[in-house]
């Protein structure tokens, strides 16, 4: 069986509170994107991980996929050995909870591969295990979230009329050191006072605390986000800690524009 885990984008990313498991309170938009990797897993002899595609930083133990998997064997030990490949796509330590999708994915492919009849609440508690951004993927719709981000609220948002770009510069960012840059407080506009079927109005409106400490540390960054205002974009913003930065602007009407060397650039038209 197999699966195209997505990634997400963070529309809006206030930091409220640092708690005392030293994790933060936030509140964001999670909204996904079709920008995928490929998950497939097949039932083998002994455990097998591989991975093609985009090199994954750290030990293949720490992968979320064979992550997910042990979570679920621990509690499900009928659970076969398999072998799991991922295919590399989504740029990583980029915003875009690439990694967070796959675990996420591993879970409902397990889940409906192998019979677990586990719900849609149980399976977003076992991602939460995972990450932060785990949760999101099960649903994998628009919402408010909050909490670590694992508390959801379905938000009524469709964006298929409208293109995207999303240049990822190559620089990774990692996530624990951008929350150490952040002086948690109350946003100027919280989330809920957003109109979210006014596109154009969210330049003035719609922010993300990470930005102002992470184009501080990686000017280039803030760099891409100004490029696409000036080529038409209706928004533009670094998703979540970074450094990918997504912009939407009118369908169909994506800048000709060349990026500098090391961009990765995707179109979602
Ligand atoms: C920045 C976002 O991508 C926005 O969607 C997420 O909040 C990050 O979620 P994530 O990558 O799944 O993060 P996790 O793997 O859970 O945590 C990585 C590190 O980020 C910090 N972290 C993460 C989430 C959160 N609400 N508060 C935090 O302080 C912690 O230092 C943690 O050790
Ligand atoms: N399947 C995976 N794909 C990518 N990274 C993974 C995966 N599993 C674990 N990781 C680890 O997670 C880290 C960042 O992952 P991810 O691609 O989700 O970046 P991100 O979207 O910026 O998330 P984060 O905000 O956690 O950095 C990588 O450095 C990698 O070591």
């Amino acid at each position: 069986m197999i699966l195209f885990p997505n990634c997400k984008i963070n529309l809006g990313l206030h930091i409220l509170q640092k708690r005392a498991d030293g994790f933060h309170d936030l509140e964001t938009v999670f909204y996904p994107l079709l920008l995928q990797d490929a998950l497939e897993i097949i039932t083998a002899e002994e455990n097998i991980f591989s991975s093609s595609g985009l090199d994954i930083p750290g030990d293949t133990e720490d992968n979320l996929c064979k992550k997910a998997w042990h979570l679920l064997k621990a509690d499900f030990p009928q659970l076969p050995a398999i072998h799991m490949h991922l295919h590399k796509q989504i740029p990583i330590g980029a915003g875009l909870g690439g990694g967070s999708a796959d675990g996420a994915f591993t879970l409902r492919l397990l889940n409906s591969k192998y019979n677990l009849d586990l719900s849609l609440e149980k399976l977003e508690a076992y991602a939460a295990i995972l990450g932060s951004d785990c949760p999101f993927f099960i649903r994998n719709t628009a919402c408010f979230a909050s909490g670590r981000g694992e508390l959801m609220e379905p938000l009524d948002l469709d964006l298929t009329a409208y293109s995207f770009l999303l240049v990822h510069p190559g620089i990774h960012v990692n996530t624990g050191w951008a929350f150490g840059q952040i002086i948690p407080g109350r946003p100027a506009v919280p989330l809920k006072d957003i109109d979210w079927q006014d596109v154009s109005s969210w330049k003035h409106r719609l922010t993300n605390d990470f930005e102002a400490p992470v184009f501080a540390a990686y000017p280039a960054i803030g760099g891409i986000k100004e490029k696409m205002y000036k080529n038409g974009a209706i928004y533009a913003a670094m998703s979540g800690s970074g450094s990918a930065v997504i912009g939407i602007f009118p369908k169909n009407k994506l800048p000709e524009t060349g990026w500098e060397t090391g961009c990765r650039v995707f179109e979602m038209i």
